[in-house]
């Protein structure tokens, strides 16, 4: 059987529990990830793709169920564990880049790295390799503001996987490019994840892309269809 990297079991979500407004979200839900599969996550807008994301990556948590990330059930952690969970084992990769502006593409990869303990010769080598593996090793120096859309998304890509997390999460990752250089640069991302051998859920609206991952689950009235 095949290792499972992602398990959430019953996981539901209504904001504003209790009061009139309430919105159920996702309710009783249930996904899993193999190690080195590629799920993409399909949905309507205002569907709950955000919030599931946000709950199968630790930033936030859900009203029941359990959420396990490389086996371990991650539910029920105190905020600081939750937050050092996610730092090891999650990356995260949004429809804009969220680079820092003050530094350098290299500086950016760099830093997640130094913040888990990693040594700032090793942290600048695996910066530096990622860069040249989705095609921007020319551009390390250059700041978010001096590179186009995709090479800020492809830094974007480095940044999520310099701390060699077990699950990467990406919602909208090629949502906010041009269709040519969303194709081109989803290629670099699938490339890179399936030469780490990483196990990711990507949201997209994109049949075409999503067509081109392992499976594809659909989201709607809080369930996988
Ligand atoms: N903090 C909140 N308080 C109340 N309602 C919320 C909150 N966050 C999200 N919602 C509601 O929950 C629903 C799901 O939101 P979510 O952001 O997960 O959707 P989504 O599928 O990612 O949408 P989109 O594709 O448009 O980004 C929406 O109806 C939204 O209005």
């Amino acid at each position: 059987m095949s290792e499972t990297v992602l398990e959430l079991k019953g996981v539901a979500k209504t904001y504003l529990r209790g009061l009139p407004g309430e919105v159920r979200v996702l309710s009783d839900l249930d996904l899993t990830v193999a190690r080195g599969e590629v799920v993409a996550l399909v949905a309507p807008s205002g569907a709950g793709k955000s919030t599931l994301l946000h709950i199968a990556g630790l930033l936030d948590t859900a009203d029941t169920g359990t959420v396990a990330i490389g086996g371990k059930v991650m539910t029920g952690l105190s905020d600081r564990a939750r937050t050092a969970a996610r730092r090891q084992d999650v990356g995260f990769i949004y429809q804009f880049h969220h680079l820092l502006p003050e530094f350098s593409a290299e500086e950016n990869i760099v830093l997640p790295q130094l913040a888990n303990g990693v040594a700032r010769a090793a942290a600048d080598a695996r910066a530096r390799d990622l860069l040249a593996r989705v095609g921007v090793g020319h551009r390390a120096d250059h700041r978010p503001a001096e590179l186009s859309g995709g090479e800020q998304q492809r830094v974007a890509f480095c940044r999520a996987l310099a701390n060699r997390p077990k699950l990467l999460l990406a919602d909208e990752p090629t949502g906010n490019l041009d269709p040519g250089t969303a194709e081109q640069v989803f290629d670099a991302l699938m490339e890179l994840v399936r030469e780490t051998g990483l196990s990711a859920l990507i949201a997209t609206h994109n049949m075409e892309l999503a067509e081109r991952m392992d499976r594809v689950v659909r989201l709607e009235a809080g369930h996988l269809a």
